[in-house]
């Protein structure tokens, strides 16, 4: 479910800055090629992304969820000089297609792609986290909060996708696992006193969380 209505979110788009070259590529050719494009954050929540990491100028950024590199070559368009981007994914059978991409970004050398579960990974990459996108199977959102949160920097942000879930979140006959474990990571971050958090209603939920 799109939360803002389908002309508004046309406009959205039509007067924020266009989708870079490569990504415009990445978008078609996930659409064409891809199972379950739906999942690829998009240009209106891409150029979202892509503003936040300008802001924020990060030095260390973490994603949990790479799948065609759509999110992870919007914010590493943010990233300090000296700056690296580290993107997890489960999925072995888009990494030859994904390293092409990363490959023709100009941040292709601050880009660190790692295939594997990131319950595993997120141990092993011990950086202070500036920004860090949540973005990979529901049932672990708490958990890869829990790992990471102790990782991250004071005034790191933290950005969870699809928190509403197409709205079934606060439909109380939703009772399906992803639903009631997007529930659980909304209600920990709303009662954890070490960050500040907003909810954002942009295409399927953004949770921005910032580290005190
Ligand atoms: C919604 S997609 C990510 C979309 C991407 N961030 C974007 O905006 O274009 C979720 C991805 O999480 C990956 N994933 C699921 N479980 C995972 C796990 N345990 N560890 C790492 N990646 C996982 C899936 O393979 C999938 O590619």
């Amino acid at each position: 479910m799109e939360f803002l209505d389908k002309d508004v979110q046309a406009y959205a788009e039509d007067h924020s800055s266009p989708e870079p070259a490569l990504l415009q590529q990445i978008n078609r050719d996930t659409h064409a090629y891809v199972l379950m494009p739906r999942m690829l954050s998009g240009h209106l929540q891409g150029r979202l992304l892509a503003m936040l990491a300008q802001m924020i100028r990060p030095r260390a950024v973490l994603e949990i969820g790479t799948y065609t590199g759509y999110s992870a070559l919007c914010m590493a368009e943010g990233l300090a000089p000296e700056g690296e981007l580290h993107t997890i994914d489960i999925n072995e059978e888009l990494e030859s297609r994904v390293r092409g991409y990363f490959a023709r970004s100009p941040q292709a050398a601050q880009i660190h792609y790692h295939i594997g579960n990131a319950l595993e990974v997120v141990p092993q990459l011990q950086l202070p986290w500036e920004l860090v996108f949540i973005d990979a199977d529901k049932r672990n959102y708490a958990a890869y909060y829990q790992l990471v949160i102790g990782q991250m920097a004071p005034g790191g942000f933290l950005i969870a996708d699809n928190v509403l879930w197409s709205g079934k979140v606060t439909n109380p006959q939703a009772s399906d696992k992803d639903t009631e474990a997007l529930r659980l990571f909304n209600r920990m971050i709303q009662e954890d006193t070490r960050v500040e958090n907003v909810l954002l209603p942009v295409r399927d939920g953004l949770m921005i969380i910032r580290k005190k």
